[in-house]
């Protein structure tokens, strides 16, 4: 495969080919001269200084712990030194601690495309998915079924098969390709959908899905789209707001750098906060929280979503962390990530060309990862880190190359498929030191 572009030196050079097969692949050199080309061609998107990463390192796993900004530590340490230190409790006024949830919020909100006052931070993503669908049954009353995907991440399946077993819904699968089809069957069967509740972005293929297109399929059969971001908050634009998505939930500690632990986050659409009822009714959540009350009324708008006391310190790091955005339209860092990943794809194919990638190779169905099979997926994991080139592996054969725009390049995404090629080549993938050993992969 040969890619076409108006850079001369890549014209010239990429008259040079290597013959795999059948097909013609192009030389490493010109490979070379392209990621150059490419790296200027997309200077202005390289965000890299504002990030700290260790030097020598290829960091291809931003899609599970996002990279240092550069923002947090002194923001974490003057929370932790001048603030809890310093003004102690008063710093929950002082210092808008009692806020942050929203204000941290609003930032995230200007990111996935809601307006203010749509997005509340704090708890787990599986926590914040268990609140949506209990909200969307409530919204849904009259409903019985809820549709998801059964290569879902588990922990989403696991919510859905929880609350549908607690409120007595049925759970119907689909692949997201094949939800508008199942939709249509079921309207056909009279069946009412409450919700269908679906990730944006595959965790293993990094397939991204079409939320415009679902999200109306699932209101054109009367259900309300639940959308899971964990994959695509801070890579992939999703205009939250635009396309009428009823309520939404995420992680920040992929592509939005929160650090390990961070608090996800959950979008319930203006539309639907007056009738969101809130499984989890918290002090934090109530109308007057300092009322001390007897009974539970939840605050208006999205204040309601809130539950307990936020882990402060962990959100007032993914607030610093947030500044790595400041003055980026998502659609740049997305245009660089589609180029990045594209670029990834034909070097891995050009150099590691056995290696089946099973990410697409259309831009608009590629969210911000490249996936690659392998038998020996564990051990070329492994084998890859001590060269330096940080992936992860998910079960069975997947090799996950996460390409977060802000902090990598073109030369990286060359670098780890010279890497790839060079462990094969070497057989260290089958290094007995690379047995399956780690919990986390
Ligand atoms: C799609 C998706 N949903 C949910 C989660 C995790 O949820 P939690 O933050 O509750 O661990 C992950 C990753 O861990 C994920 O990839
Ligand atoms: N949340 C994680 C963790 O606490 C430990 C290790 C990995 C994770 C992840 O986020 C995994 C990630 N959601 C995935 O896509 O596989």
């Amino acid at each position: 495969m040969t890619v076409t572009t108006g850079d001369s030196r890549w014209q010239r050079a990429v008259g040079r080919h290597t013959s795999v097969g059948s097909r013609a692949m192009p030389h490493p050199a010109a490979l070379a001269l392209r990621a150059a080309a490419l790296d200027d061609e997309h200077a202005a998107t390289d965000l890299r200084d504002r990030f700290l990463l260790p030097a020598g390192t290829v960091y291809l796993d931003g899609n599970s712990l996002g990279a240092l900004p550069a923002t947090v530590p002194e923001a974490l340490a003057t929370a932790v030194r001048d603030q809890w230190g310093g003004d102690l409790v008063s710093s929950w006024n002082a210092h808008g601690w009692w806020e942050a949830p929203t204000r941290v919020g609003d930032a995230v909100g200007r990111i996935v495309g809601a307006a203010a006052g749509q997005v509340v931070v704090g708890d787990s993503t599986t926590v914040r998915l268990h609140q949506a669908l209990h909200a969307a049954v409530a919204l849904r009353p009259d409903a019985r079924v809820v549709v998801t995907d059964p290569g879902s991440f588990p922990t989403d399946r696991y919510v859905v098969d929880g609350v549908a077993a607690q409120v007595g819904w049925r759970v119907e699968h689909a692949s997201p390709d094949h939800v508008p089809a199942l939709l249509a069957d079921l309207a056909g069967r009279g069946e009412r959908v409450g919700a269908v509740v679906l990730s944006h972005v595959d965790y293993r293929t990094g397939r991204l899905w079409d939320l415009p297109s679902l999200t109306r399929a699932a209101h054109d059969a009367g259900a309300l789209a639940v959308w899971d971001l964990c994959h695509s908050a801070g890579a992939v634009p999703v205009d939250l707001d635009v396309h009428r998505v009823d309520l939404a939930v995420g992680c920040t500690y992929k592509y939005l750098n929160g650090g390990p632990g961070s608090p996800a986050f959950g979008y319930v659409a203006t539309r639907h906060q007056d009738g969101f009822v809130n499984v989890l009714p918290g002090w934090n959540g109530h109308a007057d929280p300092f009322a001390m009350a007897d009974g539970y009324e939840g605050a208006p708008g999205i204040a309601r979503a809130r539950i307990g006391t936020p882990p402060m310190l962990s959100l007032l790091a993914l607030e610093a962390a947030l500044q790595a955005f400041d003055g980026v339209d998502v659609r740049d860092v997305r245009r660089r990530s589609s180029s990045l990943t594209r670029f990834l794809r034909t070097c891995l194919e050009a150099l590691v060309p056995d290696v089946d990638v099973v990410s697409p190779a259309e831009d608009a169905r590629r969210g911000s990862q490249v996936a690659v099979r392998h038998p020996d997926a564990y051990g070329l994991v492994q084998a890859l880190a001590g060269r330096g080139v940080v992936a992860d592996f998910r079960t069975p054969d997947v090799v996950r190359l996460g390409v977060a725009a802000p902090y990598l390049t073109h030369r990286d995404m060359l670098a780890a498929a010279h890497a790839l090629a060079d462990v094969l080549a070497a057989g260290e993938h089958l290094d007995p030191a690379h047995a399956r050993r780690n919990l986390v992969t």
